[in-house]
């Protein structure tokens, strides 16, 4: 099922200086990407056990925004587990009472890989993607 964690997600007002503040500690950083479908620009810090995505909103109805608008400075938004199968595992969590978002239909995220969210209310008040 959840075989371990991909990355952590920290939403960001600004992308370009969060990134120097994380590259001033050391902290390997990836270029960004843009991602018009998710209404997000994302790079990835790659520490040895885990990454951290720095998500900024681009577009009017980006989720980074809403969350944005009531975290001003930025805040951990969601985390990001590895699977092996995603229709299995939506199967899965949709049998636990875990409601997909979207359409429930997998789309193509960050390094090209399928993927799906969960909905925060059913999972500890913490917004899950699943990434196979
Ligand atoms: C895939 C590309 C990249 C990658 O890794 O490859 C990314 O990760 S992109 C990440 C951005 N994409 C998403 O976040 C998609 C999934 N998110 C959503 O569908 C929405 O943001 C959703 C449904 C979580 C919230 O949208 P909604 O319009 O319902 O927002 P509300 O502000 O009304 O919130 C409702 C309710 O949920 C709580 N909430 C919202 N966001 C979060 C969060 N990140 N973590 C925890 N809880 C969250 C919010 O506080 C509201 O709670 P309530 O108790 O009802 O007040
Ligand atoms: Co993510």
């Amino acid at each position: 099922m959840l075989k371990r964690v991909n990355h952590i997600a920290i939403a960001v007002p600004d992308l370009g200086e969060a990134s120097e503040v994380y590259r001033a500690l050391g902290v390997p950083i990836s270029e960004p990407q843009v991602l018009p479908e998710h209404g997000v620009r994302v790079c990835f810090l790659e520490f040895a056990n885990v990454k951290l995505e720095l998500l900024e909103a681009i577009g009017d109805g980006s989720p980074i925004a809403k969350f944005l608008g009531r975290n001003p400075a930025g805040g951990v938004h969601h985390i990001c587990y590895d699977v092996d199968d995603l229709v299995h595992v939506a199967a899965t969590v949709k049998n636990a009472g875990v409601r997909l978002l979207g359409n429930e239909q997998p789309k193509i995220g960050a390094h090209g890989h399928p993927v799906l969210f969960a909905h925060p209310s059913d999972l500890s008040g913490v917004l899950t993607e699943l990434r196979a």
